[in-house]
């Protein structure tokens, strides 16, 4: 072993053996510099999007912070964040600094050995070469610290390459369109019969959060849909959608399968009211009709109908003549700017009337009126409202219930979630979840005969027992079986 290092000194430049020590010194220094900083730099993307999360949540939520009084306890919040965010950015400095002490140590160990062969050799070298090859050995250590800093960033960079590799591998949904043979009829759906044969949903593969559920719903039937916290109805309106793939089971809409078609024939004959209806920034026309494909006096008849402007006919709003609501109680608007609705009316001008991003120029009620417009307009045949009506009044619930009931969905199927049971107590059938299987279904009349229902346990919980009673009766219930059920 000896012999060898003796032979590679002998014929071998001795600067080699040096230049040899001093790559393997640097190279030892990058790797390590190199794993450190890598996980930093993921700590510090992680730690910056519940910073960028709360910092969003406060620009759309900062007049209910501020209605609850709750700014310092969202400053301590932001504060923590932003601590937690700067560890790891405070660290890569750290690393950075550390990296440049040491690549400056080894620098100067280059320098000084060079400055010592230049002395033992100063009869061979002139002063010139040796000025020269000192320059080139004091900047050796600033290329040095510029190489490793530049590979580590290349490769620390590639993080971002990983993020949008991961994107790219996202499971897609399903085809858009449906194959030639999987096309369903032109005039699908012509009926909005439904019906929902042993079908499973989850969440996570083997984890059902349906349970193997089966009911069918006649066409033009109002089924209302109810069950505790968790019960599993709003993911039951997801599947209806598809948003949620069946993990078992089918669904068919008009004796068609749901999940055999493309998803933009399903989408657009399906219809979602949801709890916080979804607008576009444009004008009411835009948000009523996307495609442009219907005419103007259409979307005029779906405004009047969904008692968001003025019957010309009868020269006053539909609803302040029916005395439940007037048509300036549901116009409060979230950010107090100009309203596109007429506050004294209650009348959209025209339907160029601008609609801020996300409604923000509209109540909810109104929000919520805009999106049962749009249903009306698209006359799907099946409907569905997912706690539609949660959070507007008692006015604005019994405008929107009111048009449902009238002739305007006389051909649309409708599901309809909800925690207020006054909504539904009138509807054809109730279907009751629970634990991710159907419980009840029946009649409401029917289901608060049985007093060890469920649904009659949530009748007799609502503290409004008798009225419910009263509206079930006198919808299904037969006038001999007329007494109150006493609890
Ligand atoms: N995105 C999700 N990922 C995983 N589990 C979910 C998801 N959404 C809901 N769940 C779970 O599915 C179950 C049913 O939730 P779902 O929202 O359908 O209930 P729900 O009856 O609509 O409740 P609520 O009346 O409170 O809206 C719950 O146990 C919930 O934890």
């Amino acid at each position: 072993m000896v012999s060898v290092f003796v032979i590679i000194s002998v014929v071998t430049p001795p600067f080699v053996i040096i230049a040899l020590l001093m790559t393997l010194a640097y190279t030892r220094l990058g790797i390590y510099y190199l794993n450190a900083t890598r996980e930093l730099k993921r700590l510090d993307s992680i730690s910056m999007s519940p910073l960028l999360s709360l910092f969003s949540e406060l620009i759309t939520g900062v007049e209910s912070i501020r209605a609850f009084g709750a700014q310092n306890q969202y400053t301590m919040e932001a504060m923590n964040r932003v601590d937690v965010h700067n560890r790891p950015y405070y660290l890569l400095w750290a690393a950075n600094r550390w990296l440049c002490s040491r690549i400056e140590l080894l620098g100067c160990l280059v320098s000084f050995s060079t400055t010592i062969l230049i002395l033992f050799n100063l009869d061979t070298i002139d002063a010139g070469l040796a000025g020269f090859v000192l320059m080139y050995a004091i900047s050796f250590s600033e290329y040095m610290l510029w190489f490793i800093r530049n590979y580590c960033d290349c490769e620390i960079s590639m993080n971002s390459v990983e993020r949008v590799n991961q994107y790219m591998n996202l499971e897609q949904e399903a085809a858009l369109h449906s194959t030639p043979e999987n096309k369903p009829p032109a005039d699908w759906p012509a009926t909005g019969s439904v019906q929902v044969d042993d079908l499973v949903l989850e969440y996570v593969p083997g984890t059902p959060v349906i349970r193997g559920i089966s009911f069918a719903a006649a066409h033009g039937e109002k089924i209302g849909v109810v069950g505790r916290t968790g019960a599993g109805k709003s993911t039951l309106s997801l599947a209806f959608l598809r948003f949620i793939e069946a993990a078992k089971g089918r669904v068919l809409l008009d004796n068609v399968d749901i999940s055999k078609i493309g998803l933009e024939e399903l989408r657009r004959n399906v219809t979602i009211i949801p709890q916080d209806p979804t607008l576009f920034n444009g004008t009411i026309r835009f948000n009523l009709d996307p495609f442009s494909e219907f005419p103007d006096e259409l979307l005029w008849d779906a405004l009047k109908r969904s008692h968001l402007v003025h019957d010309e006919t009868s020269g006053a709003n539909s609803s302040s003549s029916s005395g439940t609501a007037s048509p300036t109680e549901s116009l409060p608007t979230a950010d107090g700017s100009a309203c596109a609705v007429d506050r004294m009316s209650g009348i959209f001008k025209s339907l160029d009337a601008e609609i801020k991003e996300n409604g923000r120029n509209l109540s909810l009620g109104q929000r919520q009126l805009v999106a049962l417009a749009r249903a009306l307009v698209r006359r799907s045949r099946l409907i569905i409202m997912d706690e539609a009506t949660a959070s507007v009044d008692f006015a604005t619930d019994d405008r929107i219930q009111r048009t449902i009931r009238g002739s305007e969905f006389a051909n649309s199927t409708l599901f309809c979630i909800a925690h207020r049971l006054r909504t539904i107590i009138d509807y054809d059938r109730v279907l009751v979840l629970d634990k991710g299987e159907v419980a009840e279904f029946d009649t409401p009349w029917n289901l608060l005969q049985n007093e060890a229902g469920i649904f009659r346990g949530m009748c007799e919980k609502s503290g409004e027992y008798e009225h419910l009673y009263t509206l079930a009766q006198s919808k299904h219930g037969n006038s001999a079986g007329a007494a109150l059920i006493s609890f």
